[in-house]
């Protein structure tokens, strides 16, 4: 079994606060268990980006170079934070797909913890982390927009429409800082939720899935994603797996706030998959178009209105957990 250094870069403002009290148990337990370990914080928002660039430009190895037993420990990366921290991390080592990460997780939505089987609970995560011995292949969203050559690495989900408009709205909420001390967290996109279902208008869509072409009318949300989970535990896409190469995307189409409330309702029993009023694309390639200006959301944070043009692929990546 190889031992570890472990490189942990932390927000500690993550989940309005709970990253500092992460941090501060991680470390208690890496000393009291004299484990080697190295603390970089991230200081602002895309420094965790930064600081993983840089860490695998001069610390970081790939798996297939961990050396023997008995030699130093292999360097690992590990993310400390909310959804957006591994984000950060995916997109810092989006050069170096051989570089494994681990994750311990303390946000507040914490939904790729869950499509990862990672514990919640900080020290549960880094006790299941420090008990791996090699890491383990998932795929994550690679997200390029062709109207203006940017590419990302999305460990969560790219949405476009009603989903983006209530990230806009919560992101931009005192609610969430609020709720999140109360553990209610989620709660802050069904409150945005309520007033911008009434807001949010039909757009036309054409989704390409490489073989052909579906185009609708009036889309209402469309949400893609290679894990089932959304807004903090709300199981969109039940069938998504980050161990399998295809992605999946929901398209809902504009409906009456009748069909919508019912929808919604199925959506807590996870049902919703087989109305008429939910598309359910899974392929290992996607192309999205719209031919107006939409909101946008990437991994919880807002996208600057705009026509999309969009191509979706999954790629490999190695996560210790
Ligand atoms: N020191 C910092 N100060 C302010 N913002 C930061 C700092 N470090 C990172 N960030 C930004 O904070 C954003 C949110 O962080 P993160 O996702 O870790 O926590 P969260 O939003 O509470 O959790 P979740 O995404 O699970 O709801 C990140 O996308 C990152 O850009």
């Amino acid at each position: 079994m190889h031992s570890l250094h472990l490189h942990i870069i932390a927000n500690e403002n993550a989940g309005s606060g709970n990253g500092m009290h992460s941090l501060q148990q991680v470390k208690n337990y890496l000393i009291e268990h004299n484990l080697p370990y190295t603390i970089h914080l991230s200081e602002y928002a895309g420094h965790a980006i930064e600081l993983a660039q840089t860490l695998a430009q001069s610390t970081l190895k790939p798996w297939h170079e961990a050396s023997d037993v008995n030699s130093s420990p292999f360097p690992l990366l590990v993310a400390l934070g909310g959804d957006g921290t591994v984000f950060e991390i995916q997109n810092g080592l989006s050069e170096f797909p051989l570089i494994p990460f681990g994750y311990i997780p303390s946000g507040s939505g914490n939904d790729f913890a869950r499509s990862a089987d990672i514990p919640r609970e900080p020290i549960e995560a880094l006790k299941q982390l420090l008990a791996s011995t090699a890491p383990t292949s998932i795929y994550s969203l690679l997200y390029q927009e062709n109207t203006t050559n940017e590419t990302y690495l999305i460990s969560n989900n790219l949405g476009i429409g009603l989903d983006a408009a209530i990230v806009a709205k919560a992101n931009e909420s005192q609610n969430k800082t609020t709720l999140n001390k109360l553990k209610l967290g989620s709660l802050a996109y069904l409150f945005s939720m309520i007033g911008l279902l009434f807001k949010q208008k039909g757009y036309p869509l054409t989704v390409d899935d490489g073989q052909q072409q579906k185009k609708f009318k009036k889309a209402f949300l469309a949400t893609s994603s290679k894990h089932p989970y959304f807004g903090g535990g709300v199981k969109i896409l039940p069938n998504a797996s980050l161990y399998e190469p295809e992605l999946e995307l929901i398209v809902v189409e504009k409906i009456s706030y009748l069909k919508i409330a019912s929808l919604l309702l199925k959506l807590t029993k996870g049902t919703h998959v087989d109305s008429p009023y939910a598309h359910i694309f899974r392929s290992k390639e996607l192309n999205l178009y719209t031919e107006t200006k939409q909101y946008g959301q990437m991994n919880g944070e807002a996208i600057t209105p705009r026509p999309f043009k969009v191509n979706l692929t999954s790629v490999e990546r190695l996560l210790w957990k």
